[in-house]
């Protein structure tokens, strides 16, 4: 098993490190790590965020574990040389169309979330963010009004056959689930969006089985925050799931909790933590490395079938959080390397 680990910027180095702690200790058949640069440090030593040595080591792997690009000192950038174009490109080139969000409580956590612990403790949703298309991926420009002002431009669109691929993710995660599925969306304002819902409407006759209900991304905001435990799996577009992702990791207590799968079609995939390099905590030892380590759990249940060992690194991680190992986002003061030791001691 060849696993491609993209440690990248700020605190993706100290996140990563863990995390392969945790792999190592697990005594796989035949693991095989190798590393490639990504983002700004990519950029500092091959002129590029994302190489094309890189990019052929993801290629030769089965799996990338990725830690996090971005680097406020390189945002006077090209856009196509900032660091985020790592990630971007990445997801883009390997065809990464699907991505996976899980959100839901630890026990003992409750109370550290910035909800009410009886809403907090209902948490157990998937969102299912879609990873190639959208604004993200629109043509995009500044250019000058005719009176003089500059305007900033991102073109924002989906095509059908786009939109027809993540639903059918959609749908199957909420056929392995409680068969309830929210699209969240922007129908009332954007075209976008209503091309969005009616081809997820078409595709649910495929799926008598799920509740399927709509729901525009404000209101989804705001549930959230009201209600999350009335979610079971979302569907939504790239920018719409980015956002409340991260609105998501705080319901239920941390950023440094929540881990992410980018799939394909078939096996291959990029495990990554949802947050970024975050340089206010970087190289401190302050940065909670759980969501990287959760992430390769799920490199090798989605990658290589191993349900078994995810699940022991998953109730590692429980355990952890249970006897009180908490960083400083959850106001506890273990750090960074203490985590990573003490989910490794718990395997
Ligand atoms: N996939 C990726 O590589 C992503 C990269 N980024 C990039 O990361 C850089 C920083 O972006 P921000 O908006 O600040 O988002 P961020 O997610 O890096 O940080 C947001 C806040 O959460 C905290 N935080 C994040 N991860 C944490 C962890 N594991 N443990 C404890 N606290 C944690 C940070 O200290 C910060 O206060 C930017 O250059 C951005 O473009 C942002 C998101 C995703
Ligand atoms: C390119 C990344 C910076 C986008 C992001 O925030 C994410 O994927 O979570
Ligand atoms: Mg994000």
């Amino acid at each position: 098993m060849r696993i491609a680990v993209f440690a990248g910027d700020g605190i993706g180095p100290e996140v990563t490190e863990q995390a392969v702690r945790v792999l190592e200790k697990l005594g796989l058949e035949a693991l095989d790590l190798v590393e490639g640069d990504v983002g700004g440090a990519a950029y500092r030593k091959h002129g590029h965020p994302l190489p094309a040595e890189t990019l052929d080591i993801a290629r030769s792997a089965d799996a990338i574990l990725f830690g996090a690009v971005g680097d406020f000192s390189l945002d006077h950038l090209d856009r196509h040389l900032r660091p985020e174009q790592a990630v971007l490109g990445l997801r883009k080139e390997l065809g990464l169309f699907a991505n996976l969000r899980p959100a839901r409580v630890f026990k003992g956590l409750e109370d550290l979330t910035t909800l009410r612990p009886e809403v907090a403790s209902q948490i157990d949703l998937l969102i299912v963010r879609e990873l190639n298309g959208d604004v993200y991926f629109g043509e995009k420009g500044t250019r000058t009004l005719p009176d003089g002002r500059r305007q900033g431009w991102d073109m924002m669109s989906y095509a059908e056959d786009e939109v027809r691929r993540i639903a059918h993710t959609g749908f199957t995660a909420a056929m392995g689930r409680s068969k309830k599925l929210c699209s969240v969306d922007k129908a009332n304002v954007l075209e976008t969006s209503q091309l969005w819902r009616d081809v997820v409407i078409e595709v649910s006759k495929e799926y008598p089985e799920v509740e399927l209900s709509h729901m525009y991304v404000d209101n989804a905001a705001m549930q959230l925050v009201k209600n999350p435990g009335q979610f079971d799996v979302i569907v939504t577009g790239n920018l719409f799931g980015d956002i409340l992702s991260d609105q998501a990791s705080m319901c239920v207590g941390s950023i440094g909790l929540l881990a992410s799968a980018s799939l394909a079609e078939g096996t291959y995939g990029l495990y990554e933590p949802i947050h970024g390099s975050a340089p206010d905590i970087a190289g401190k030892n302050l940065a909670n490395p759980m969501a990287t380590i959760l992430s390769a759990a799920m490199l090798l249940r989605h990658s290589f079938g191993l349900e078994e060992q995810a699940v022991r690194i998953e109730n590692a991680v429980a355990a952890a959080l249970a006897a009180g190992v908490k960083g400083g986002d959850l106001g506890g003061s273990a750090g960074t390397r203490e985590i990573g030791g003490a989910v490794v001691e718990r395997l």
